[in-house]
């Protein structure tokens, strides 16, 4: 039997791929522990209300012991209502042969409305995980529409990025994930972002020195970087179970902490850290505890590094433009 209260956890686009993944992990503590009971806040737009009410159905059909109630809306402002935490994922996935960028003004008019809807209703500690494609720049709207909160509460998923960086390197070097740490994804969850081995060890030992730096340089940073389109060839939608892993993952690892000695990837706001333009929503390594985040600071960049973060700013600092001129952010 649990004590603890229950906390409540937004999961907008509830009735799409992700969210069929998703929430019955949330639902049975992989998220926030096995001893936390969750209320599962769920946002769809109207016309997928029907298929939604199905997922619940579902959901109420587990009898998820640590499953305290369950809310349904097509409004933001009655779905945020009070939420610790929330799970951007609504938005239009990319189809084959675009870049995610393409989906900004798509996507960019529902994440302005959000984080106006989160800054009204929302738990003031509220955690915010964007996860709707181009995601860095839709939590940058979000995070820009919301003034009353702080804006660090805002963040991107790279951690899907880093976690196929850690399985490419296993694959690569015959050994165990379990024996990867301190991988960093630097920069945008796009096809600019910087997969940087130059800190990793593999047994405790560094990565560099067990594989090939033409292969690092040649094959595994696009391998990784790429990844997102590889599937959406293969399987002819993008990628949902995985992501909806990584987004666990975030969120674990920002409310309940990291492991001692070792630094996971999140898209935050940067604080000019790593010599990363103010304000971009920017992959760095961090470590979390206590619910907050640090970014882990005076690690060495090489030249070669140094191009590549700047590359993926420079990618941001145009997204940014652009939806400044949408309007959408200030
Ligand atoms: N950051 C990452 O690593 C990562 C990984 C995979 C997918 N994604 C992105 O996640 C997003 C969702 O992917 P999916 O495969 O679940 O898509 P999907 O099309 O299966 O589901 C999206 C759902 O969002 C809903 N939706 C649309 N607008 C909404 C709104 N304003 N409010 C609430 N719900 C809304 C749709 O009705 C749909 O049910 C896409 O943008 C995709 O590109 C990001
Ligand atoms: O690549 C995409 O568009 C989906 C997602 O962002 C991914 O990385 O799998």
């Amino acid at each position: 039997m649990t004590t603890k209260p229950p906390v409540r956890v937004a999961v907008t686009g509830a009735a799409g791929q992700i969210g069929y993944s998703l929430l019955f992990r949330i639902a049975s503590g992989d998220m926030l522990g096995k001893d936390q009971p969750v209320i599962l806040h769920l946002l769809e737009i109207t016309p997928a209300l029907k298929a939604l009410n199905g997922v619940v159905m579902e959901l109420r059909d587990c009898a998820f012991p640590l499953l305290a109630d369950i809310v349904t809306s097509d409004d933001p402002m009655v779905a945020f209502k009070d939420v610790d935490y929330a799970l951007l994922v609504g938005a239009m996935p990319r189809k084959a042969g675009m870049e995610r960028g393409d989906l900004l003004g798509a996507n960019g008019g529902i994440f302005k409305p959000q984080g106006e809807a989160l800054n009204a209703v929302a738990s003031r500690d509220v955690k915010v995980l964007v996860v709707g494609n181009p995601a860095n720049t839709n939590a940058l709207i979000a995070q820009q529409n919301a003034p009353d909160l702080d804006p660090k509460q805002f963040t991107a998923m790279v951690r899907l990025d880093h976690n196929r960086a850690i399985s490419q390197l296993a694959e690569k070097t015959g050994k165990p994930v379990s024996s990867i740490q301190n991988i960093t994804i630097w920069g945008n969850h796009s096809s600019t972002q910087y997969p940087d081995l130059s800190q990793a060890t593999v047994d405790g030992q560094p990565a560099l020195e067990q594989i090939d730096r033409e292969w690092y340089e040649s094959s595994y940073i696009s391998t990784v970087a790429k990844r997102g389109a590889a599937i959406i060839e293969a399987r002819g939608s993008s990628s949902a179970a995985s992501a909806a892993s990584a987004a666990i993952d975030h969120m674990r690892d920002w409310a309940l902490g990291t492991p001692q000695g070792q630094w996971v990837s999140m898209g935050i706001p940067s604080d000019g850290s790593y010599g990363v333009p103010e304000g971009l929503i920017y992959g760095f390594p961090v470590t979390c505890s206590g619910g907050q985040y640090q970014i882990v600071q005076g690690l060495e960049v090489s030249d070669f590094s140094r191009g590549k973060m700047d590359a993926t700013a420079q990618e941001l600092s145009e997204e940014r433009d652009e939806v400044r001129k949408l309007g959408l952010v200030k």
